[in-house]
């Protein structure tokens, strides 16, 4: 990675985050560029991080070795077919957009080597998690440049199939919003039971913390650390029955389930 030249496509708020990442680990400013049509976006990702900008997308991926695409999915086709004529075969392509096919890509872009990603946003901090796939042209190298990029924000897992991008952007592409959505609950409720509203939310918060805290360093699994919070005929208890009878881990299933389903029909609707 310490030599590999990175163009990213888009430098807002994930490129942003990846680039940050990169330049945390100590990878040169000058082997960094990007692109992005917004002026005052440009001058804020070279003002932070020391790389060079440009108006022009086929600027920024001359010479790179790695090009990462990093705009949203409803304009990766423009994009793609506009960067059709600027990329070299051997330039890897890597790909954070949500539900765009690496074959909608290959129609897009002729036969590039593509990693496809899926990162979630606490990559801004570099607590990250990633799903990566390869297709069959990535070289054994340049995976390992795909993987280095992506765990420079966090940590990055290959997966066995493409299709598991779906599910991937249901659980953690997404999953910090479902996180969001329980402390802003949490803390709504906390404030209904007459708590003050920033102690209800520093409880929720700190609760929030301590709860993630717990799950990744323990050797037991999430099940067994709820147990041991749940005294019999307890409060927990109270809490927990009533999640259940509301019907909460099924509730659960079917938002993933249409995350997962939104996230294939993308791919249908955006790779023709
Ligand atoms: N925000 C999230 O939680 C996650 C987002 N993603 C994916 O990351 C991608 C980027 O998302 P964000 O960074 O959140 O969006 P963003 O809106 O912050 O950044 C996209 C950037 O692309 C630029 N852009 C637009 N047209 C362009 C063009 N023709 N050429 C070059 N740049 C262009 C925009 O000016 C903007 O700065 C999306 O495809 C999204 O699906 C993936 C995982 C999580
Ligand atoms: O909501 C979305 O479509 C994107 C992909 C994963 C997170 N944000």
């Amino acid at each position: 990675m310490s030599n590999t030249r990175i163009a990213f496509i888009g430098a807002g708020n994930m490129a942003a985050s990846l680039i940050g990442g990169l330049r945390a680990k100590g990878l040169d400013a000058s082997l960094i560029r990007a692109s992005d049509p917004g002026e005052e976006t440009r001058n804020r990702v070279s003002t932070e991080h020391g790389i060079e900008t440009f108006a022009d997308n086929a600027q920024a991926v001359d010479g790179a070795d790695v090009v990462v695409l990093a705009v949203k999915p409803q304009a990766m086709k423009t994009v793609c077919e506009a960067l059709r004529p600027s990329l070299k075969p051997q330039q890897l392509v890597v790909s954070i957009a949500a539900g765009i096919t690496c074959a909608s890509m290959n129609n897009w872009l002729g036969e590039q080597p593509i990693v496809r990603c899926m990162p979630n946003t606490p990559a801004l901090l570099r607590q990250g998690v990633s799903g990566l796939f390869a297709t069959a042209q990535v070289s054994t190298a340049q995976r390992q440049q795909a993987e280095e990029l992506l765990s420079a924000v966090g940590l990055a897992l290959w997966l066995d199939t493409e299709q598991q991008l779906d599910a991937v952007t249901a659980v953690s592409g997404s999953g910090p919003a479902y996180f969001f959505l329980l402390i802003e609950a949490m803390t709504a409720a906390g404030e209904k039971l007459g708590l003050p509203r920033d102690i209800a939310a520093q409880l929720t918060l700190q609760t929030a913390l301590g709860a993630a805290h717990m799950a990744v360093s323990s050797d037991v699994d999430a099940a067994e650390l709820r147990r041991r919070v749940t005294s019999p005929a307890g409060t927990t208890e109270a809490a927990i029955k009533s999640f259940q009878a509301g019907g909460f881990e099924a509730l659960v299933e079917k938002a993933l389930g249409a995350a997962a389903h939104r996230s294939a029909e993308m791919a249908e609707q955006l790779g023709q």
